[in-house]
This record gives C-alpha cells, structure tokens and sequence, in this order.
C-alpha cells in the first residue's frame, strides 16, 4: 500500500463500499460487525439488518408456517433495488422490522455513508447481491456454540424458556442448511468460532477464531508490521493460546486458515492496530497494555485492515 490514508481515500470515493455479513441468526454477525464498524469509524459505516426486508410480520409467518430463512419469507427485489440505490450514492426509504413487538415499523430514510455493512441470514442469496457486495463475509460458529449462544440470549435477555428456544433452533435447522449455509462458498473471509482446544471448559468459554480466505494469493498482513517480542509477551499470558495456519477444502474451495486459539497477548494485537491508526487516524479498538485480547477482536482487526487495504488500493495511480 502506498501513503495514501483511509480517510483521502474515502474522501476520493464515489460510490459506498458495501460489506455482507451472511450467518444463521444468533452466529455473531452483530458481534462481529460492531468491532469492525469501531475499527473503520462509526462516523463512516452505516449498518442495516436484513430482518428489516422480511416479507410477513411474526403472526403472519406462523399462520403460514414459514420460517424467517425462506426465501418466500423475504423481500429481494427491494433489497436489490434499494442496494442498487445506495450504491449509486441515493437515500433510500428502508423498511424497519419491530423485533420488539415481531411487525413492521414505518419506513425510515436511510442515507449511504462510505461503507454500509449488510447483515442477516441472506446477504449472498442472489446474484444481483453478490454482484454488488464488495466484500463477503460468513459467519460460521460451530453448532454447539451457536446454540449456547442463543440459548444464552434468548433465555436471559429476551425472556423465552429454554425449552421453546430448543425447538425454535429444531424448527429452523432444515431451512439454515437449505437457504443459508449455502451462501458460505461465496464469502471472500469465513469466520469459524469454536470452544477453545488450548483452553478447554472453561467459565465463561474461552474460543478459536479461525479466519478462512478464499484467495490465497492475497496476503491477509499485506504492509502490516508485525514483530513478536516473545520476551516481552510471554510473561503476561496467563492463559494458554495458540496461533496457527494450515490449508484446508470446504465447500469445493482451497481455502487457507489463519486460526487464533484462546486469549492472545496485548503485544500480537498492538502492531495491527498501529498500522491501522496510522492509516485511518482512528485508535482502533481499546487494547490496553498488559491485557489480553480475544481473538475474535483481532481476527476484526484483520478483516478491517483488509477493508482498509482495498479501499486505499482502489484510489491509488499505478506505480
Ligand atoms: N465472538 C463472540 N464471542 C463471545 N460471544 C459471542 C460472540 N459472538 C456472539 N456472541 C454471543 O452470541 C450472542 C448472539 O450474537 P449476535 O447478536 O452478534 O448474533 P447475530 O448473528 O447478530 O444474531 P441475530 O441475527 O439473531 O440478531 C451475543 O449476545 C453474544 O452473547
Ligand atoms: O432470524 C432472525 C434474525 O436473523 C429472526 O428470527 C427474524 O428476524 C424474526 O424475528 P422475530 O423472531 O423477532 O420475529
């Protein structure tokens, strides 16, 4: 990468760059999406869920025994046409989903900012879709962490018993498999998470990110500096970790893997985060020294960097 900042190079761009983050309902996209709207600047990204394109409001699905996943159940043609909308830089007036009361809002004008991050269950479904996201990603959590996550949640936050959560999570297996899960062979990054092997059964669990990149010729630490002072960081782990990379087959595709196993030290995260400040003038993510850091906010740190890296590199004159 050349000089040129992140912010020039938003300054000079014309048309928003549009992330999809596809993944089952409870897999983490929210999660995921926050940190990396952090890294690249709230003030720069705007976000819209996908719930807010269902075609039938929670009664109507159930008097039709539709899930959320099925297709039927959602509006593509106006999530196409209003993607199209945005990318030409236009306000749309985007429909608002009530998760509160499971019914429509009234429209809202929604203007593009420099990235619009598109998040729910079938970012990559169509064509069209695909076509026009820059950037794909697919969050994947293992079935046994999905599950306790959402089981978590919706028990404790949003007042379902366990019971009903379980056969909600049953109920809508089969249309994940079918309508969702396909959408991983498109994804440019996909993101595993799954219990911890350096750090097994622990309270509160303790995961492995893994980072899978569709095109191994792209370095994922392109121009990142990136010197490990073992000296330095080893007396301050007071967990176990692990770090490695292998290649692997999913979905008909070569991938290569970048996995983060349990909690990291302070000193692997700051380098990444001194590059990415140096390029967007943000200070990234609250690291603070001496602390350790989860690899799910370093594996976000990566696919900002990567963010950061294709949009510099879109403004940039050849050499
Ligand atoms: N990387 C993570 N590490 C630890 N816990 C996580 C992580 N990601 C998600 N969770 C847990 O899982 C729950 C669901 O995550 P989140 O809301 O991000 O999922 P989602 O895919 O956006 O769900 P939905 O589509 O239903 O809104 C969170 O409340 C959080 O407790
Ligand atoms: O899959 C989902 C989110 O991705 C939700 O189940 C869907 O949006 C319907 O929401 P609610 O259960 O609040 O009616």
């Amino acid at each position: 990468m050349r000089s040129s900042v992140f912010h020039e190079a938003l300054h000079d761009q014309v048309n928003p760059f549009i992330i999809g983050v596809a993944g089952d309902s409870g897999s983490g996209k929210t999660t995921f999406t926050r940190i990396v709207s952090i890294v690249l600047g709230p003030s720069r990204v705007s976000t819209i869920t996908l719930d807010d394109y269902h075609r039938y409001d929670r009664d109507e699905r159930a008097a039709l025994s539709i899930t959320p996943l099925h297709p039927d159940a959602n509006r593509f043609d106006r999530l196409e046409s209003d993607i199209a909308a945005l990318k030409r830089g236009e306000e749309i007036q985007k429909p608002v989903y009530n998760h509160t009361n499971g019914t429509f809002d009234p429209d809202i004008p929604f203007r593009p900012k420099n990235i619009i991050i598109l998040e729910g269950l079938h970012p990559l479904f169509t064509e069209e879709l695909r076509e026009m996201i820059d950037l794909a990603l697919f969050v994947d959590p293992h079935p046994d962490v999905k599950y306790a996550w959402k089981i978590r949640r919706d028990v404790g936050e949003r007042g379902h018993t366990r019971e009903a959560v379980l056969a909600e999570i049953r109920t809508r297996e089969p249309d994940y498999e079918k309508y969702v899960a396909f959408q991983r062979q498109y994804a440019d990054y996909v993101i595993r998470i799954e219990e911890s092997l350096a750090a097994p059964g622990r309270d509160p669990p303790v995961y492995s990110v893994s980072l899978l990149q569709a095109d191994p010729s792209s370095c994922l630490l392109t121009n990142v500096p990136f010197t490990l002072d073992l000296s330095r960081i080893l007396p301050l782990v007071d967990g176990p970790y692990s770090i490695s990379g292998c290649s692997t087959e999913l979905d008909g595709r070569s991938l290569v893997s970048m996995r983060l196993d349990g909690y990291l030290p302070y000193g692997f995260a700051r380098s990444l985060e001194d590059s990415i400040e140096a390029q967007t003038e943000i200070c990234a993510l609250p690291f603070f020294p001496g602390k350790l850091v989860s690899p799910t906010d370093v594996i976000a740190l990566l696919i900002a960097w990567q963010i950061i890296c294709r949009q510099c590199s879109l403004t940039e004159s050849p050499v």
